[in-house]
């Protein structure tokens, strides 16, 4: 089965309602490829997900950009999957690298969250990746390898999992992974799934890269072999957003 080209747009926590209804307004005036070339998410601040939702083309859809550990009950300002579940939001993020930094959240907590969210129904695309300093050390590879781990040991169901390769480095800062250091990462999580889950979970679960991607540089990163899409912060908030999810027909054509 061949990995379907998967773009998403992580929004982070920006925008008004005006804006956003100016970004949902772009991305339903533009011509892309078909679903069945590629799969595009947006993901608003939890506040927007039910405007984008009723308001975006039917061919994308939303993902929520976190939600709790476990089942909803008493745990103020949190959002269950439950709720996003009842809301018909099909996907969830979990572990980017800014609440992993910023909110301590761990790999066995971004595991747990993965495992529950999964068990609810939800779709997740679970964000791994290394600081400069853990790159600089040479511990890339082991890093990412914990990260997933940490995933894979409470996950069996890899058919609702996206793998988002995110180097802390490259987040927010213009400084983009080369194709080849994407390449290399991608792989090598591939080679990893292989020997740690199956086969048949390595050659079909989507692997994308995020960090500064933007409409100039998707291309030739969506020309590498194990690059099956992109997870896009600050683009995914302009029109080249568009352009991004036109790298796929890169991979129809390759
Ligand atoms: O964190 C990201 C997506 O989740 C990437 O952010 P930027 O595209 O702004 O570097």
């Amino acid at each position: 089965m061949a990995r379907k080209f998967f773009v998403g747009g992580n929004w982070k926590c920006n925008g008004t309602t005006e804006e956003v209804k100016k970004i949902v307004a772009t991305l339903n005036d533009a011509q892309v490829p078909p679903q069945d070339v590629v799969e595009v998410v947006v993901s608003p601040p939890f506040i927007f997900l039910s405007l984008v939702k009723s308001t975006l083309r039917p061919d994308f859809h939303v993902a929520a950009q976190n939600c709790w550990v476990k089942k909803g009950g008493a745990f103020t300002g949190e959002v269950s999957a439950e709720m996003l579940v009842n809301l018909s939001i099909p996907w969830v993020i979990l572990g980017h690298s800014e609440r992993r930094q910023l909110l301590g959240e761990s790999n066995e907590f971004v595991g747990e969250k993965t495992a529950y969210a999964l068990s609810q129904g939800l779709k997740v695309i679970a964000c791994v990746g290394e600081t400069l300093e853990q790159r600089e050390a040479g511990a890339t590879l082991e890093v990412v390898a914990a990260q997933t781990k940490a995933i894979a040991e409470r996950v069996s169901n890899w058919a609702d999992v996206v793998i988002a390769y995110e180097p802390v480095w490259a987040i927010g800062t213009g400084k983009v992974a080369t194709p080849a250091q994407a390449q290399e990462v991608h792989c090598e999580l591939r080679k990893w799934l292989h020997a740690n889950t199956s086969p048949e979970v390595a050659a079909t679960t989507r692997i994308i890269y995020g960090g500064s991607v933007n409409g100039g540089n998707c291309k030739v990163l969506a020309g590498q072999p194990d690059v099956d899409g992109f997870l896009v912060g600050g683009a995914s908030l302009k029109p080249e957003f568009i352009d991004i999810i036109k790298s796929a027909e890169v991979k129809k054509s390759a």
